[in-house]
């Protein structure tokens, strides 16, 4: 079995005004990527080309080992999507349009899906007009999560919904991807990724530019002035501009540092500073 579940590669989408520029990405199986980018960055276009939704211009993509194009409807079994606009009929009632989804999925499991929708306090004689915004992420959520998906897409999931439901969200992925299940998960809000995401990939004007584990960012990423890179050896320069630089250092290296003065100039980075680092270089 391949050791990942989903593999994009040198993939490139060309509009009049933007283009991906050879996006290129891994996910191991039973890991959670957080797939972050500023508004504009390409991470919607990334997910959609990935779903088959939109069409790309060149670039390889291999989900469960097959090439998605090839394989598109065994391969769209295995996968759960919960996209941007989650623009299901209005007047319809929940059940009716579950009922639908449903008979798409030869493994659809009831008894997981009736446990999501009362986990999640929903009503399914509600149509979807009543439903609150939270709502109909949960409701998207667990008609992606019924059919048992080795990959979970979600393309900006919680954004726009209080932090009492985006934790519900959350500790339902988390638990999802115990199962040995991917995820593959964008967001701006960076809270979210450093709860459940492992891998971290930013995104900024269509390309990607950093590929990095959640804990080394937290643990040994470090922003310094750029007068003290020279001095620093064994540090590994991720990015630099004119006046600072964000390095990685290993634990060796961390703790003879506690020696050394240019210590003190050494900050941690959150993901949010880094991914401001990223924009503006
Ligand atoms: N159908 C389209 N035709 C032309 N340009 C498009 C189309 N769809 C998206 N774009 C452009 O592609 C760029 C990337 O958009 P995309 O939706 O992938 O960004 P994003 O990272 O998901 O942003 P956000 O966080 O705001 O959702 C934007 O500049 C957008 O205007």
């Amino acid at each position: 079995m391949n050791e990942y579940i989903l593999i994009v590669e040198n993939l490139t989408k060309i509009y009049d005004k933007f283009q991906l520029k050879n996006v290129s990405f891994k996910l191991k199986r039973g890991q959670i990527m957080g797939f972050i980018g500023p508004n504009g960055a390409g991470k919607s276009t990334t997910i959609k080309s990935i779903m088959g939704i939109i069409p790309f211009d060149s670039g390889n993509i291999l989900i469960d080992g097959k090439d998605f194009q090839k394989n598109e409807i065994e391969i769209k079994k295995v996968i759960g999507y919960v996209g941007e606009h989650l623009d299901f009929y209005e007047h319809v009632k929940l059940k009716k349009i579950y009922r639908f989804i449903r008979a798409f999925y030869k493994d659809w499991n009831e008894d997981l899906f009736r446990n999501l929708i009362n986990r999640f306090g929903l009503d399914l004689e509600k149509k979807m007009k009543e439903l609150s915004k939270g709502m109909v992420v949960k409701f998207s959520l667990a008609l992606a999560l019924a059919h048992f998906p080795k990959l979970l897409i979600l393309d900006e999931p919680t954004s726009g919904l209080d932090p009492i439901v985006r934790n519900d969200i959350l500790d339902i992925l988390k638990e999802y991807a115990k199962n040995n299940c991917s995820i593959l998960f964008s967001s701006h809000i960076t809270e979210d990724i450093i709860k459940i995401a492992d891998e971290v990939t930013y995104i900024n004007n269509g390309e990607i530019k950093l590929i990095e584990n959640k804990k080394v960012i937290l643990n040994y990423y470090f922003k310094v002035n750029i007068s003290a890179i020279n001095r620093l050896k064994n540090c590994k320069v991720i990015f630099k501009n004119e006046n600072e630089a964000i390095i990685y250092v290993d634990s060796y290296t961390l703790k003879q540092l506690d020696l050394l003065p240019e210590k003190e100039s050494f900050t941690k980075i959150s993901l949010d500073e880094l991914l401001n680092f990223i924009v503006k270089l």
